[in-house]
């Protein structure tokens, strides 16, 4: 924990003692989950399975061809789970949000998936859904730029001798945070940065502006469980919309009438915490989707 970014920490030692609870109890249930794999490879079971964990056990140093130890097996899984699954998962429950918001964006992905894709009930595979389905690409982008899922500060230190960044001198062993949310909504590269605007992605203009987007960040940090991201995103959501119609309950707070005059008067998105990631703050009342099989 960074003192420097977050100084009370230092004087709530309770506080400190709630999240090491929770630390112990998932640390507990990744060393089991190992163990579990473990015995199963044991009785000969799982040795083909396509896996991070499986990879992480049959992986080797090509120069010692030592294997990993527990105690790395353990931190490299917990970094997976942590790192992949509401991700991905808060990722796609906002972009059924903003469909839910955005009745036009709705009905017009959902057009989009049912003519490329008439064919009830077959799956639509990721690659096809990539090259098929452009607006539906394009509302996955707006919705990651718009609310990007790793919203907190990401931290770096500049190196002992210092650096130059956009002409300004960063004094040597300087702690920096990187704002994605910040950097996706510059107004000096995105057009009405707070409208939710999914066709700003479509076209050859739209193809620059994909790469202006820095919800995975960039650089040598890059999240390497992007392309599982999209792959999951890009297989669960058009599958969905070709096979079920979706609509709001209708108590519903979030709606396309509940309009924020912060946001250019466009519908309010559902209150979020943001400690590294951002998370529903209400998911039970706010994330209600009514799912029914497709008229
Ligand atoms: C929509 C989904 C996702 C988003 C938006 C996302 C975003 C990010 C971001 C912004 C970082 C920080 C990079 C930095 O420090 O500059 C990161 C790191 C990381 N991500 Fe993802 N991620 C997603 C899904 C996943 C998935 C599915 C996995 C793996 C199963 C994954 C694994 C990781 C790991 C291991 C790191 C740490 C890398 C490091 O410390 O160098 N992520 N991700």
């Amino acid at each position: 924990m960074r003192n420097s970014a977050f100084p009370a920490m230092k004087h709530l030692p309770f506080f400190l003692n709630g999240l090491k609870k929770d630390r112990d109890a998932f640390v507990k249930f990744v060393s089991d989950s190992i163990e579990m794999r473990k015995s199963s490879i044991d009785l000969g079971e799982h040795m083909d399975r396509p896996d991070i964990l499986q990879m992480y056990l049959n992986s080797h140093d090509f120069k010692t061809n030592k294997k990993l130890t527990d105690q790395e097996l353990i931190s490299e899984s917990l970094t997976m789970l942590m790192a992949g699954t509401d991700t991905t998962s808060v990722t796609m429950t906002m972009l059924i949000h903003m469909y839910m918001l955005y009745p036009k964006v709705y009905k017009n992905v959902v057009s989009e998936v049912r003519a490329a894709f008439p064919v009830i009930s077959e799956t639509i595979k990721y690659s096809e859904a990539k090259s098929n389905l452009p607006y539906l690409v394009a509302t996955v982008y707006e919705c990651m730029r718009i609310a990007p899922i790793a919203a907190g500060l990401f931290f770096r230190d500049s190196s002992s001798e210092g650096l130059v960044l956009s002409n300004k001198h960063i004094p040597r062993d300087t702690e920096m945070g990187m704002f994605i949310e910040g950097a996706n909504k510059d107004p000096t590269v995105w057009e009405n940065p707070d409208s939710f605007y999914p066709e700003r992605f479509m076209g050859p203009k739209g193809e620059l502006l994909k790469r202006e987007m820095i919800t995975f960040s960039h650089g040598v940090r890059i999240c390497p469980g992007r392309n599982l991201a999209w792959m999951e995103i890009l297989t669960v959501i058009p599958n969905l919309l070709r096979d079920y119609d979706l609509s709001l309950p209708l108590n519903s707070i979030y709606n396309p009438d509940n309009l924020d005059p912060t946001r250019n008067f466009e519908p309010k998105f559902l209150e979020s915490k943001v400690y590294i990631v951002r998370s529903p703050l209400n998911p039970d009342r706010d994330c209600n989707v009514i799912i029914s099989h497709r008229k």
